[in-house]
Order: structure tokens, then sequence, then C-alpha cells
């Protein structure tokens, strides 16, 4: 893989940053210089002083529920795009546990479809409660699909003819898994290998958007944090991993508390921490 990092020019994207993991030896992490262009993940306040009924409404919904809501704007209007539920309610966070009981150290929710942490498969409806897991905005699928053409547009620099897509093929996502994580939050290494045998076959790339802290990003060829890389994630970064690196170990050992965008939480209610929202197609 001959991309060096240095060769690598300013793109101006749509996402603040973007790190592409084409190999497991190569990390490419881009920072823009124009973080507001339209397309940037910024999150809006649930509560927004513009929309008085809405947020009444809103605020009756949630007494006493998990604060956390996913919405995009897309920088070129003022129009919010909130996730059904809006990560309340119905579908939204909760905190996930394994088959021997244990709990994961983070909240969840899902989007398209639901993930069981228990039986490792997926469904239409969440196992926990039979809720069905809202749709994933379009929005949010233009934005993973403009992730990938500029990686591919980041490829094809370097990749000396090689079509970009045999080394970062296309995915449709069909499932969007969120975490939220607290101060303390974290999760252990491990692969994402419960997508269909033709989506892993292929390598069909997970996607995935880091908001709000900044976390500590393990990553490797084995199960063993001690030989794993590390890289630091923070908000409006994008993270792919597919080709021949779909199948890496990766984890988050620590969340940096206080390191999210002064913008971010100035204009937002995101609970202190990091949400995280990884595309797949199963
Ligand atoms: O939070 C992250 O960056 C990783 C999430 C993840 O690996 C997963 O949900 O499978
Ligand atoms: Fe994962």
């Amino acid at each position: 893989m001959g991309l060096q990092q240095a060769q690598i020019p300013k793109v101006q994207l749509a996402l603040k940053r973007l790190t592409i993991l084409i190999s497991q030896q190569l990390v490419i992490p881009l920072t823009f210089s124009c973080p507001k262009t339209p397309g940037s993940v910024i999150l809006k306040p649930p509560l927004l002083a513009k929309n008085r009924e809405k947020r009444n409404e809103i605020r009756r919904n949630i007494e006493g529920q998990t604060r956390n809501c996913i919405e995009v704007w897309d920088g070129s209007d003022e129009k919010l795009h909130f996730c059904e539920g809006s990560g309340l309610g119905s579908g939204g966070f909760y905190q996930p546990g394994y088959r021997d009981g244990a709990k994961l150290h983070l909240k969840m929710m899902c989007l398209g479809k639901n993930w069981d942490p228990q039986t490792s498969e997926y469904g239409d409806y969440r196992l926990i409660d039979g809720a069905k897991p809202p749709m994933i905005p379009p929005e949010f699928l233009q934005l993973v699909e403009k992730a990938i053409r500029d990686s591919h547009d980041l490829l094809a620099q370097d990749s000396k003819g090689i079509n970009p897509e045999k080394i970062l093929p296309w995915m449709s996502p069909n499932i969007c898994l969120v975490n939220f994580y607290s101060e303390n939050g974290r999760l252990g290494l491990h692969q994402d290998k419960d997508e269909s045998e033709v989506s892993l076959r292929e390598g069909l790339p997970v996607v995935s958007f880091s908001i709000g802290d900044s976390a500590d990003f393990l990553y490797g060829d084995q199960r063993d944090v001690d030989k794993a890389d590390k890289i630091l994630l923070e908000s409006g970064d994008v993270l792919i991993f597919g080709g021949s690196s779909r199948h890496i170990f990766h984890g988050v050992t620590a969340i940096h508390p206080n390191t999210v965008p002064k913008l971010l939480s100035e204009e937002t209610n995101l609970r202190p921490g990091r949400l995280n929202l990884t595309f797949r197609q199963s």
C-alpha cells in the first residue's frame, strides 16, 4: 500500500475529518480547515428555541428518560432532521447486556434493523421489548455515500490504476448501530462479524461517525490490547474499515471528557460523552 500521509492533499470534504483504514497498517487522518461546509455533521439543539411547540412536546415526552437524541443539520438551511423517537422512548437507547449477564459499558440503539448482543443476530424487532428500530434517516445515508465517494477519490490518487472500489467496495447501509459512551464508557476489542456472509466476504465497509467527546480507538489483527494500534477519534471524524480491513479487531478504551468541540456543546443538548454511529450492510 503506497499511500503516504504526506502525499494526501487537503481536500474540501463535507465531513470535517476523514480517517480511512485501508489496511491494518495504514491510517490516513485528514484535517479540514472549514468545519462548517454543507454536509457537516452537527448536532443541533433538540430544544431549539425557534420551535417552542415542538420543544414543549419533546420535553413532555422525555420526562425521566435518557436525553440523548440524534439529529443532523446539513448546514445549508435550518432544517433539523430528527430520527424517529430521537433516541427516546420506543426503540431508543438502552443499556445492553451479553449472554453471561455482563452489561456493555455504553448505551445503544439501532436504526434500520436491531442487533442483539446476546444472540449476535440482526432482526426486525428488539428482543428486550419488541420495539421496532426507527428507520435510518435518508440524510444519514447520504452522508455515508458521500464518505465512501470521498474515500474513493482519495484512493484514486494513489491506487496506480487500481479501481478504488476494489480496495473499498461500495455498500448501502441497512443497519446503523448507535452507541453512546459516557465518560466511563468503553467497548472491548471485537470484530464486526454478524453481517451476512456475502457482506463479510466482499469486505463491505463499516462506516463510523464520531460525535462529541474524543475517544481512544484501538485496532489490530488480533484480540490483544497490547498489540493493537491506537488512534484518537475526535468529533466529526469518519472512520471507514472495509476491504482487507473489514475484519480488524477494534474497540474503544477511553473517552476523553470535556473534549467536545465548543460549538457543539454550546449549540446542543448533547450529554457529556461520545456518540458513535456505525453503518453496515447486512
Ligand atoms: O464507538 C466506536 O467507535 C466503535 C463502535 C463499534 O465498534 C461497534 O459498534 O461495533
Ligand atoms: Fe465494532
